[in-house]
């Protein structure tokens, strides 16, 4: 993930609208006494779990459509995630390649016990699609078979998934410069490690090499925080529900800052600390602190990605 920490450097350096402040983080990182606060991974108990293949088809599915929940007020991931649970349980054949190629955006409301029409559904129904038809023609439609390409690297497993699925490929233009996120490819991988524990499927040598997932709620916590600082208009139009045009400077800035950040944070437990800590551990403190934060102003961006 060399790609996303570079690119996301560069973006910092040069950003106009969020700044990183690093005696703030200091201040955060003495606070927390070096340790991070541990969250279990489900602390919520809402994901599918069944120890084989049918977990890892459960979490590539979830993962492909782990984005933008917001233009709903009352949507939320735990809604697709215990969605996509429980219509497992009903039925295991829902997430078969085949069927996957063929939903419609009624049908996958109702897969989702969802009343209403799902943000961005056209997309969501088109992602589904890409996944069923990619998973059959390359890898006997099953996600697990992607894993079990990938040699147990994390960061194959991302490129592959990036390569293979065009919907995963998180990449945006910031001064003319191609910037990496991968945010939900880089999930994909977070959420095998969590859920089978590091084990099986879910072992990758080199989980470390994974960054923060750049969504919509873990910016919102350092801006909190005081980690991240906002341009004066950035900060208003934020807080006034604006949308963030996807692509936008400021959009770039608020997710690559994010990614520099806690990148930073990690650095400053190792020397002050002597701690090692994975990003994958912050990112679940920080993305749980969210969501438990009802108040929370996060950006509003019409994104496919995050
Ligand atoms: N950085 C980061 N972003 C995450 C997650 C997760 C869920 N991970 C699960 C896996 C194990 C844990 O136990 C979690 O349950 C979702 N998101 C993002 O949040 C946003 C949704 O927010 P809201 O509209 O309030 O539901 C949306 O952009 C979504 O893509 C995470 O872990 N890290």
């Amino acid at each position: 993930m060399e790609e996303v920490r570079k690119s996301s450097a560069w973006v910092a350096s040069r950003a106009n609208h969020v700044k990183v402040d690093s005696s703030e983080l200091e201040r955060i990182v003495d606070k927390i006494g070096g340790s991070i606060p541990k969250f279990e991974w489900d602390f919520e108990g809402i994901h599918y779990f069944d120890n084989g293949p049918l977990t890892v088809q459960y979490l590539f599915v979830l993962d492909a459509l782990n984005f933008c929940f917001w233009p709903d007020k009352e949507l939320e991931y735990n809604h697709l995630a215990l969605g996509l649970k429980e219509a497992l349980l009903n039925d295991k054949t829902v997430l078969d390649a085949d069927r996957l190629q063929s939903y419609t955006g009624p049908q996958l409301r109702e897969l989702l016990k969802w009343p209403r029409v799902l943000p961005l559904e056209e997309e969501r129904v088109r992602l589904l699609h890409e996944v069923g038809m990619e998973l059959e023609r390359s890898f006997g439609g099953e996600a697990v078979n992607l894993v079990k390409a990938c040699g147990k690297s994390s960061v194959s497993l991302v490129t592959l998934v990036a390569r293979h699925f065009p919907g995963f490929r998180d990449h945006s233009l910031y001064k003319g410069r191609q910037v990496f996120l991968y945010k939900r490819a880089q999930i994909f991988a977070a959420d095998l490690w969590g859920a089978f524990k590091g084990q099986g499927y879910g072992f990758f040598y080199d989980i470390s090499s994974i960054t923060i997932f750049a969504d919509y709620i873990v910016p919102a916590v350092l801006r909190q925080m005081g980690v991240l600082r906002y341009s004066l208009a950035l900060s208003s139009s934020i807080d006034a529900k604006d949308e963030i045009t996807s692509g936008s400077e400021e959009e770039v800035e608020i997710r690559a800052c994010s990614v520099v950040a806690v990148e930073k944070m990690r650095e400053l437990l190792e020397t002050k600390f002597g701690k090692q800590v994975l990003s994958v551990d912050i990112d679940i403190w920080l993305w749980a602190l969210g969501v438990q934060n009802p108040s929370l102003k996060h950006h509003r961006t019409l994104s496919i990605y995050y």
